[in-house]
């Protein structure tokens, strides 16, 4: 008789699966086999299609190049970067899964301050599954982790709480600072772990980093394209950036949580700090009119989905974002075709937001 599995079926096991950008290597996976193993990879090979990524034996995947996505895609392959992490948008549109976790291929498993290995992916599961505090602050932090809850004062007709539609994790060692940050502080690490999960206050932004961040698809999916800021784009590695603005702006507007905090992974790779301010230039001194223009978006009450919030915000970002660049007109046709194939590749009749 088989011996019974000792392998404990890990949470959403069935109902998330992990998205990872490459342009380089998947070696970094044999760090996470104990955790990611029982999941399903859907895997974005960027640059040149024509090379072979070699993925480790024993992981159960789809692996999608830029041939496959012109392929599958056609014309409005357009909407799908090409060499930037931006590229990951397409394993968000073709998954079925509830759930996305995504993750840089340069992010190793961290040690927590005992020494032990950090499960980054079941930390991001619990915060995709309690509750977000959005419109009042709770000063012990996340009130639904074990050992904590509302402090004295806080209303008792808030503490359901709302869904929680983003889990943002961060990062030991490699900081994500941007060029000038990195080139002026090349040695600096990230050696703290602060062992808080924090819900971003409703009417604040934050700079959401692609390298270690969950998301609930079927509460803002539509809102977590990472845009259009690949080869050939006057700004680049703004990807994740857009998306954070663009959906924490569609949470508040649905009151729906974002947290930040926990978990934490270790990021092993520092990008070329000088390739980095080629790539971000212009974003230096455009997120200074960018910023203020989510500050000051403010979505109908007709917009009652993600999609219908993102075709809304795409339409203010032509219209008031264009005289900025030229290139927001064409990002905010691309955030049309974006919402065109999410449409195609996830009827709203499944699955979606807008049927709860
Ligand atoms: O053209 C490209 C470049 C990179 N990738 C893949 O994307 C991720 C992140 O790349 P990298 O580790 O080089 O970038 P960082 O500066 O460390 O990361 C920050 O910048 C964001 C990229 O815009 C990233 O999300 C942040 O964490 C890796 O998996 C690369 O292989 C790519 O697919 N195409
Ligand atoms: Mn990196």
């Amino acid at each position: 008789m088989a011996e019974p599995s000792t392998k404990v079926t890990p949470p959403l096991k069935d109902e998330l699966d992990i998205v990872i950008p490459t342009i380089r290597t998947l070696d970094f996976l044999e760090s996470w086999r104990p955790f990611f193993e029982q999941y399903h990879l859907i895997i974005v090979q960027d640059g040149d299609p024509s090379k072979t990524i070699e993925v480790p034996e024993g992981f159960d995947y789809e692996l999608y190049n830029r041939n496959d996505i012109n392929r599958i895609l056609g014309p409005r392959a357009s909407c799908i970067s090409y060499k930037d992490s931006a590229c990951r948008s397409f394993a968000f549109l073709i998954s079925k899964k509830k759930y996305i976790f995504t993750i840089d291929d340069d992010c190793f498993v961290a040690k927590d301050p005992s020494g032990k290995d950090i499960n980054a992916l079941q930390q991001h599961i619990e915060n995709l599954l309690t509750p977000s505090t959005p419109f009042f602050f709770n000063t012990l932090y996340d009130p639904y982790r074990e050992g904590a809850d509302f402090v004295r004062g806080y209303p008792f007709s808030l503490r359901e709480g709302v869904p929680t539609a983003v889990s943002h994790g961060l990062w030991l060692n490699i900081p994500d600072y941007d060029a000038p940050t990195q080139l002026v502080k090349p040695r600096e690490r990230n050696t703290r772990y602060v062992d808080a999960v924090f819900t971003i206050p409703k009417g604040t932004l934050y700079p959401m980093c692609g390298m270690n961040l969950a998301f609930n698809r079927e509460l803002i999916g539509p809102a977590m394209y990472f845009g259009l800021f690949g080869e050939g784009q006057p700004i680049q590695r703004y990807d994740d950036m857009w998306a954070g603005w663009c959906s924490k702006v569609v949470c508040d507007h649905l009151g729906l949580g974002v947290k930040t905090g926990l978990p934490y992974l270790w990021h092993s790779k520092a990008s070329n700090p000088f390739s980095n301010l080629n790539k971000e230039y212009n974003g230096l001194f455009w997120q200074e009119e960018l910023i203020p223009f989510f500050q000051s978006v403010v979505l109908s009450k007709e917009s009652t989905t993600p999609q219908k919030c993102y075709i809304e915000l795409s339409k203010l970002v032509k219209n008031k974002l264009s005289k900025l660049d030229p290139f927001f007109n064409m990002l905010a046709d691309a955030m049309v075709t974006w919402i065109e194939v999410w449409e195609e590749f996830n009827p709203s009749g499944e699955n979606s937001a807008a049927n709860p």
